[in-house]
């Protein structure tokens, strides 16, 4: 559905993707990790034909990319951005609303499928009590559930999301990871999502993409893909990989403060 073949992308002189090879199939969740800078919403931008890439390096349904027209692409893939454009005097039901424009030739008017799709997007993010309200006065939580409204309510196959749970509170964390699911299960969607907790990727993802420095330091099962030492190698951080009874799955414990210093072999930690 969604790949890429040998993508390499610079920012003038400096290299920001080298060589990624990457592939989303129909109804799989993919999870993007890495450190600050080490390109994740650079290769997201690329999927989306947001920045210009190479001549064949980034394929949409078989297409290169840069053979599709913006509204082609926007029909297939809708992107929620790390931070939001600021919107003065736009209401949460007009923000959702804006999902749609893929599908309007010209003018604004809503179709009955339009009003059909954005009333199940507000529904299926629980913010109906907020459709009246600006968008900018409402709380950080409040408005990424507003703007995954908004991706939702473009109904593409394919969703990429950059850092999905910022600012969520605990509670619409876990509910955002369960949407995830939902939508894949349910909905048969491809969602790429780019995750700075490392249990969230591993919680939701069928296939994880670990970047260092613009390539992919490795890709496959959380189980292969997040280890200790590829944790020590790409964050330069020890971190115990663990397991809990009644947990189904490994769980990162980074090394705190209080077991040694961050550069300390998990063996030599003291352990109190
Ligand atoms: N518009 C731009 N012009 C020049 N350099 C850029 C631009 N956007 C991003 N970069 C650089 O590209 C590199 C990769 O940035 P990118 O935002 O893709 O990283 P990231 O992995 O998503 O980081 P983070 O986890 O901090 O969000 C960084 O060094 C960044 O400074």
């Amino acid at each position: 559905m969604l790949v890429t073949k040998n993508l390499s992308f610079n920012y003038g002189k400096q290299n920001i993707l080298d060589n990624v090879n990457f592939i989303a199939e129909k109804g799989q969740v993919i999870s993007l990790i890495g450190p600050n800078g080490s390109g994740k919403s650079t290769l997201l931008r690329c999927l989306c034909g947001l920045i210009p890439v190479k001549r064949s390096s980034v394929f949409l349904f078989d297409r290169p990319i840069e053979t599709l027209g913006a509204k082609e692409i926007a029909r297939k893939v809708a992107f929620l951005p790390q931070s939001h454009e600021r919107l003065q005097g736009v209401t949460v039901y007009e923000l959702v609303s804006m999902g749609r424009a893929p599908y309007h030739r010209s003018g604004w008017v809503n179709t009955k499928e339009d009003q059909e799709k954005i009333a199940w997007a507000i529904d299926y993010m629980q913010i109906g009590h907020l459709t009246h309200r600006l968008a900018e006065m409402l709380s950080g939580g409040e408005k990424q559930r507003a703007w995954i409204a908004m991706v939702l309510a473009q109904d593409t196959p394919i969703i990429l999301l950059d850092e999905p749970v910022t600012y969520m509170d605990l509670k619409y964390q876990c509910e955002l990871l369960r949407t995830i699911k939902d939508l894949k299960d349910n909905f048969q969607k491809t969602v790429v999502a780019v995750f700075h907790d490392i249990n969230h990727a591993i919680e939701i993802s069928d296939s994880v993409y670990l970047l260092k420095n613009g390539h992919v330091y490795k890709a496959g099962g959380s189980e292969q893909v997040i280890t200790e030492q590829a944790i020590k190698d790409v964050y330069g951080v020890y971190a115990h990989i663990c397991k809990f009874k009644r947990c189904c799955r490994n769980v990162v414990v980074p090394a705190g403060v209080h077991d040694g210093s961050m550069d300390t072999p998990l063996e030599n930690l003291q352990i109190k």
